[in-house]
Formats: structure tokens, C-alpha cells, sequence
């Protein structure tokens, strides 16, 4: 009996150091990490927690927030041992060719698979620069049939072609469509058309044909909490983490794990053909040399970097255009005009679209205000530390984007950077516009780390916008909520409702 009273007592005794030794550790991290960066502003609570972060996302207040730090200055703590900035000359400084910064553990955090890396998600920066080299041809459209322009058309030809089929309302009959899928499937197909030589048929009935769309939407805001938390990164992504057991598999019925294996089932049929080489993204990556799970990953990567990005900066386009009568007004007087005067293949070439001042303008606009991408993309302040805008940040320090903080930022866009307004780059000086622009560069990611998809995404966004109000009058369905928006790490849309009407040139 009094050994059982023992057994009982040290169990607990042990319970009670264990709690104990954990709010020591707690307080000593936390003090550590507020001491480090004490000279910085930012939140309380996010300098001591990562409470604040969290709170951020899983509340639905990362837009407002990350927005409303431009109130503390340049450089914001927002996690113990994490800065965020919006200053555009920091974040090129950080990530130029010769810096010494390095990926943060942030990045492993968007890992599918334990076992597999790929360009977006490898923190070794020499192993990193070995997968983008072997990429890059292929990204530039080196290895696609008739360039990048041509895989693009050919989905917008479909796109246009699928709204005339199944969208189009007339007077007699509204057929609503929420446009965030229809932009979705359109991007999609693009990027599944450049990868594998053959679209994977959104554009066909515009469907999600392999829930692809429907995953992420689960998938963001877990990973999104998950990617910040980096407690939660060490139990999931190391080799024998939760991620091994939980994450998705090929033999899953639903999600993710059906993408993958239709990834996988595709690339393992283009190796076992390898004496038939193939004009696409995936051939290039094999004849660079690239390993089976190297292409696995990089398939998966693509996808996820290169449909969302751009269907939300896509879908901006329209509903800010719809939402501004005069931008939407001087956008169609531009079409008319350059279509009638011969100014414009059909559809229009991205040389010709640069040369359209207005078209530019919305263009930019809406990269500024609708862009997809809302914060992260941490690099790690190298030992010895480094000062940034005026602050000094030991070594070790986390720093990221603010990106809705720099294209809000009013020192750079203006006074109503909050607004939608073509106009602010045409009628501005011209250091001014240069000053914008250099902004919006920098969102892309800068040196090494460049968005890799940065030509495809440009040539879409140049596009688009302009071939579907060249056929098409856009009107939103519901007024009141005319979309629902919810930001993590990028922004998601759902229920955009649109009317989609033969364009009608007779008020132009
Ligand atoms: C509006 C559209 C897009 C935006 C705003 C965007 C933005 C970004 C950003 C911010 C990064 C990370 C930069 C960093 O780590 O510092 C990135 C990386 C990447 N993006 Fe994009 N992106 C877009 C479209 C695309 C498209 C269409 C593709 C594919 C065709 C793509 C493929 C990639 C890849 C593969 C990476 C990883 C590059 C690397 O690890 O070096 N992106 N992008």
C-alpha cells in the first residue's frame, strides 16, 4: 500500500515539474525573444507569443491586420524572433543575388510529403539553386511547342469558347456563374497544359476535375496556421514527424492524395517513355536531368504556385472593373479602339498589351490591390546580424513580406492606396511610377528566390482581363455580397457570381 501512495506521489510530483519546467522554458523563450527585438514595434502580445499570429489567421483578420501595420513603420515583430516588412528596398536588399540570407524552416513548412523536396519548400540554399537551374528553361518556356504565349492562348481560346457555351445570358435568361471557380479552372488548365503538354480539362465543362480546388480550400487554412507555428512544424515535417503517417498518400480516396497520384502515374509513364521526349514542362525537367520524385515534386509545386496566384489576381481584375464604372468604362473604350484600329491579334499578344497604356494600368492596379500573395517568405538574418531601414536585427531573426502592407503602403501608391484607381500610373511624375513599379517588383520575390512562374503569371494577367471584356459585359449577381474573400497565406475566393452578357459596344 505505501509503495502504491509513493508511486501515486512521484507520478505526480513528476506531472508538477514537467508543468513547471514547461512555464519556465515558456517565460524564458518568451523573454529571450522580446529582449532580442525590444527595440522594434509591433504588437504585444506578438512579441512575446505566437498567439498573435494565430489569432490573425484563424479569425479571418489577416487582410485588416497586416494591412494596418503600416501604423508601426517599416519593420514589424509579429512572432517571438519574427519581423515582417513592407518597405520594397528591404526586401530587395534581403533576397538580392549576393546575399547571404537564407530560407527559413517556414519554407519545409509547405511540404506535402516527408520525403520529397522540391524547389518551393528546400531550405539548403545550394540545393535550392541546383533545382531552379534544372528548371529554368522549362519556367521560361524554352522546352514549350510554340513558347509560353501559345500554351496560354490556346486556354483562353477554350475559356472564352466554354462562357459562350454555358454562361452566356441573355435578357431571357440570367446563367449565373461564380467567376472565382470559372478563373480557377482557367489557370488551372493553363499551368496543367505547360506541365504535362495536355490541360487537365477544367476548361472543358468547367469542372474541378480532380478536387483539386476543393483540397486547397481545406488545405490553406490548416497549413497556413501550421506554416507559422513553429512547434507545429517540428512535429510534422522532420523525417519521422506527423506528416509521414498523416500527411496525403496516393492511395488516398479523396483530396490531395488523387492529384498526386494522378501526378505521379503521369510522370511514372513519361519515364518508362523516356526514348519518346515530349515538348513540355516535364519534358524539360527529365532531360535536365531531374529524378522521378525531383519531377513529383516540382508537378505538385507548379500547381499549387501557379493556379490560385493567378486566378486571384485574374478575378480581381473583373471585380474591381465591375465595381468602378469609369475604370471599367475607359478600360472598354481602350479595347474598342485598339481593336478597331488593328492594333490587336486575337487574341491579343503580350507585346501588343504592354503597348495599351489603360490595359497596363488596370494591370497593375490590380497586381497592386488584388494581389493573391498577403505575407511570409521568411529569410534568416545571417549570424552576426545585420541593420535593416534603420534597425539593427540579430542574427538568427526571422524577416518576411508584408506584402499587403507594401501595396498598401501610402508613402509609395499614395494617400488612397486603399482604393481601386488605374489612374495613380498615368498621372503621376515619373519617379513616381518608377517607384510604384519597383514596389510591385519585388513582390514576385527577388534573386535567387524569384517566383519562378513570374513569365507565365505576366502573360496570363496581360491577357486575360482584356480578351474577356473584348467579347463580354461583366455584371455582378449579387450586389450586397458580391464575393466571399478569405486571406492566409494567400487569399481565397468563393461565391463571385457573375452575369456574363455578349459585349455590347453600343454605350462605348
Ligand atoms: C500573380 C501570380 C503570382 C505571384 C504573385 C507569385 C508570387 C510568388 C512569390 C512571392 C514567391 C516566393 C518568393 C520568395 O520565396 O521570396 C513565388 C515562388 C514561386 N512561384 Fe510564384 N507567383 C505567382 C504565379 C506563379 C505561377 C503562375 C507559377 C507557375 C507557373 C509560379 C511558380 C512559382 C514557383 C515554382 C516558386 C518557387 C520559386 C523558388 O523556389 O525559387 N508562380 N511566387
Amino acid at each position: 500500500m505505501d509503495f502504491l501512495i509513493d508511486a501515486e506521489l512521484s507520478n505526480s510530483t513528476i506531472l508538477g515539474l514537467a508543468a513547471a519546467s514547461f512555464v519556465i522554458w515558456y517565460v524564458v523563450t518568451a523573454f529571450t525573444a522580446w529582449y532580442r527585438l525590444r527595440h522594434l514595434p509591433g504588437p504585444t502580445l506578438a512579441k512575446f507569443s505566437f498567439l498573435w499570429q494565430a489569432h490573425t489567421i484563424v479569425t479571418q483578420q489577416v487582410s485588416s491586420r497586416y494591412i494596418n501595420l503600416r501604423e508601426y513603420g517599416p519593420l514589424v515583430v509579429v512572432a517571438p524572433g519574427t519581423v515582417v516588412t513592407n518597405d520594397p528596398d528591404v526586401l530587395r536588399e534581403i533576397s538580392a543575388a549576393r546575399s547571404t540570407y537564407k530560407r527559413s524552416f517556414w519554407y519545409a513548412g509547405a511540404k506535402f510529403t516527408h520525403d520529397t523536396d522540391s524547389m518551393g519548400t528546400q531550405v539548403d540554399t545550394a540545393a535550392h539553386d541546383i533545382l531552379k537551374a534544372k528548371t529554368a528553361g522549362p519556367y521560361a518556356g524554352r522546352e514549350t511547342e510554340g513558347g509560353l504565349e501559345r500554351a496560354v492562348d490556346a486556354q483562353l481560346v477554350r475559356l472564352v469558347d466554354l462562357i459562350r457555351r454555358k454562361y452566356l445570358s441573355t435578357p431571357n435568361e440570367l446563367r449565373s456563374i461564380d467567376f472565382a471557380k470559372l478563373s480557377r479552372c482557367f489557370t488551372m488548365d493553363v499551368i496543367s497544359g505547360l506541365v504535362f503538354g495536355k490541360p487537365w480539362g477544367h476548361l472543358d465543362e468547367g469542372e474541378d476535375v480532380l478536387g483539386w480546388i476543393g483540397t486547397m480550400d481545406k488545405l490553406l487554412p490548416m497549413m497556413s496556421v501550421g506554416l507559422e507555428l513553429p512547434a507545429l512544424r517540428d512535429i510534422m515535417i522532420p523525417k519521422y514527424g506527423l506528416l509521414r503517417w498523416f500527411g496525403p498518400k496516393t492511395s488516398d480516396r479523396s483530396g490531395l492524395g488523387v492529384v498526386m497520384k494522378h501526378v505521379n502515374e503521369t510522370i511514372r509513364e513519361r519515364f518508362q517513355n523516356k526514348d519518346k521526349p515530349t515538348k513540355d514542362m516535364m519534358g524539360g525537367f527529365i532531360r535536365n536531368g531531374m529524378t522521378r520524385s525531383e519531377c513529383e515534386g516540382e508537378a505538385i509545386l507548379a500547381v499549387l504556385a501557379g493556379n490560385d496566384t493567378t486566378a486571384s489576381t485574374i478575378r480581381s481584375s473583373m471585380l474591381y472593373l465591375m465595381a468602378t464604372p469609369h475604370a471599367y468604362a475607359r478600360f472598354k473604350k481602350e479595347i474598342k479602339e485598339a481593336v478597331e484600329q488593328g492594333k490587336v491579334s486575337s487574341p491579343i499578344t503580350n507585346e501588343e498589351a504592354q503597348k495599351l497604356p489603360y490595359t497596363q494600368a488596370v494591370m497593375y492596379e490590380t497586381f497592386r490591390i488584388g494581389n493573391a500573395v498577403t505575407f511570409g517568405h521568411y529569410k534568416v538574418v545571417p549570424r552576426g546580424g545585420d541593420t535593416l531601414a534603420g534597425y539593427y536585427l540579430p542574427g538568427g531573426t526571422n524577416i518576411g513580406h508584408n506584402t499587403l502592407g507594401l501595396t498598401h503602403n501610402k508613402k509609395i501608391f499614395g494617400e488612397d492606396a486603399d482604393i481601386f484607381r488605374p489612374e495613380r500610373f498615368l498621372d503621376c511624375r515619373a519617379d513616381q511610377k518608377t517607384g510604384m513599379m519597383r514596389a510591385l517588383e519585388i513582390i514576385w520575390g527577388g534573386g535567387r528566390w524569384t517566383c519562378a512562374g513570374k513569365n507565365v503569371a505576366l502573360i496570363e494577367l496581360n491577357k486575360t482581363a482584356f480578351e474577356l471584356m473584348r467579347h463580354f459585359d461583366f455584371q455582378v449577381v449579387n450586389v450586397h455580397n458580391p464575393v466571399k474573400e478569405r486571406a492566409y497565406i494567400s487569399k481565397l475566393h468563393d461565391d463571385m457570381f457573375v452575369r456574363i452578357s455578349e459585349a455590347d459596344w453600343s454605350c462605348i
